[in-house]
Formats: structure tokens, C-alpha cells, sequence
């Protein structure tokens, strides 16, 4: 991000974006689509997130399509945040581990979402396989959606919401990295989207992945607010307000720097 600049951009192939690129709702417009995200970003920006459901919605082949990008957009250099938010109990989480944080699977990415509503310690696998191999997992804790509320603000027996046990679990899973003096692996997500969160200690010692900017209403503008010093961690996301200005690549790459040109003005 200090390079790059401070921005993640999602690859989210949406039905009606392949519409606006004159792309067909078929494999060649999800190929053509991808290719061009990649080839136009990958070698520009820090983070880039494939969103796995519009990659899955079309069989193996479109599974296929992101095994390709994951490993193109990891050779030209930017990291691969996989949009997965997968959970399940343990033993299951095992192999959502292997199929993510493995480096010999096909879907190898540098870190993936995953979602802690089976309890923080289902996610168990996907931790240590990450700690191994040096990559990284995004626990969904405070989302960018309205509907997020009812379970991330419930509060618990011991009077603390749902939302900041997970921030509190990650501050746990953070503490030998921030001993060390760096940043931890292991991210929260939480949305650019929810206001005031001064409520909530984001302090984690891991980065927090900020998604809602652009399409659901959050502008880079909102990140101090939001995130008070918190805001030096948060990795921000983009997908549809970056990608509605394809297919042109140059344009692409012109909203991203926008993008992250107000993110630096804003964030310092
Ligand atoms: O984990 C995520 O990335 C995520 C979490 C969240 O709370 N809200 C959220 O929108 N996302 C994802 O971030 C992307 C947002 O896309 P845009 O609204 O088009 O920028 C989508 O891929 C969502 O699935």
C-alpha cells in the first residue's frame, strides 16, 4: 500500500456490469471481464478481491477463470485478498483452509474472507494455516449491510456485542506480531458504511478490510469518521465504482487512482 497506494479493488463480476461492457452473461464475457480488471490493475494497485460467488455462479469453468486470475494478478505483483466468507465447523473449515491458504491449490490466494458466526474458534484452521505459510484471513465482524446489525450487535452475557468479541478475538490472534513491532495477519472486516465506531476498539494490530465505498454510499472522505486513528490499518474497498468505468482500461486505472488519491488526502 505504501507503493501502491492505499486501495483494494474488487473483481466482482456483476450480471448487469457485463451488460454495460457489451459482455455476454456467459464465460467469455466472465473471461474477457477478468482479464481486463487484471490486466489493467494488477500491476497498479495493492489489493485486488475477487468476489468468488460471481466466479462459482458459473460452474468450473468460471471457477476456472478465477484460478487464472488469482495467479496472474499474484505475478504481476499485487496481493490477493479471495472473497470467499466461507465458515463452518472445524473440521470443515480445514479444507475451506487448504483450498485458500494452501500454497499447492489452484485457488492459492494471499489471504481470504471468512465469516466467525460458527464461533472464532471454527475459524481454528484457517488461522494457523495462514500463520504458517505467512498469509492471511479477513473475519467478517462489523458489515458493510444493514441487515449485519442483529447479529454483530447483540450482546453477549458478559454485557459485550457479538461485533467487538470477534475485534477482540483478532487483537488475541495479532499479539505475537504486534509484539514483534509489525502488523498482525489477521483482519477484520468492517464497513466504510456504519458512521460513528468509536464505540468499538479497532484497534486489532491487524489491517481492516473497509469495503461500502462508492456503490453502497461510503466515500473515502467518511474513513477518519469512521475509523478515528484506526484509519492508518484500514485497507479500503472498491468494486462496482471502479469497475461500472470499464471496459476501457484506462479508465479503470484512472477511478482507482481517483479513489486512492481521496483515500491519501483523507487518511494522510
Ligand atoms: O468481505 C467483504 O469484502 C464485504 C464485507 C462487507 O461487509 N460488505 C461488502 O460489501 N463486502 C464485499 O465487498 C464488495 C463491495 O462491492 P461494491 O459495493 O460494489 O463496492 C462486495 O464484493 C461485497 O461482497
Amino acid at each position: 500500500m505504501d507503493t501502491r497506494g492505499p486501495l483494494c479493488v474488487g473483481i466482482d463480476p456483476h450480471a448487469s456490469l457485463l451488460a454495460d461492457w457489451g459482455l455476454g452473461e456467459d464465460i467469455a464475457g466472465l473471461e474477457r471481464f477478468t482479464r481486463t480488471v487484471v490486466e489493467a490493475l494488477a500491476e497498479r494497485v495493492a489489493v485486488l478481491k475477487p468476489q468468488s460467488a460471481f466466479f462459482e455462479r458459473f460452474g468450473s469453468r468460471g471457477v476456472a477463470v478465477l484460478e487464472r486470475a488469482v495467479a496472474d494478478a499474484r505475478s504481476a505483483g499485487a496481493l490477493v485478498l479471495m472473497d470467499a466468507k466461507r465458515g463452518d465447523i472445524g473440521s470443515t473449515m480445514a479444507a475451506y483452509a487448504a483450498t485458500y491458504l494452501d500454497p499447492a491449490s489452484p485457488l492459492f490466494s494471499d489471504a481470504v474472507t471468512v465469516s466467525p458466526y460458527l464461533g472464532f474458534g471454527s475459524l481454528r484452521p484457517a488461522l494457523d494455516l495462514a500463520r504458517r505459510h505467512g498469509s492471511g484471513v479477513f473475519v467478517l465482524a462489523l458489515t458493510s449491510n444493514p441487515e449485519g446489525a442483529e447479529v454483530q450487535h447483540a450482546v453477549r452475557a458478559d454485557g459485550s456485542t457479538v461485533g467487538a468479541t470477534m475485534l477482540e478475538r483478532l487483537r488475541e490472534e495479532n499479539e505475537p506480531e504486534v509484539r514483534a513491532g509489525t502488523l498482525g495477519s489477521f483482519g477484520a472486516v468492517v464497513g466504510a458504511t456504519l458512521g460513528d465506531l468509536s464505540a468499538y476498539d479497532l484497534a486489532i494490530g491487524g489491517p481492516l478490510l473497509a469495503p461500502g465505498i462508492g456503490a453502497q454510499g461510503a466515500t473515502p472522505a467518511d474513513l477518519p469518521r469512521v475509523f478515528g486513528a484506526a484509519v492508518r490499518e484500514v485497507v479500503p474497498n472498491v468494486s462496482r465504482g471502479v469497475l461500472r468505468h470499464g471496459p476501457d482500461a484506462a479508465s479503470l486505472v484512472a477511478a482507482a487512482e481517483r479513489f486512492a488519491e481521496e483515500v491519501r488526502a483523507a487518511a494522510g
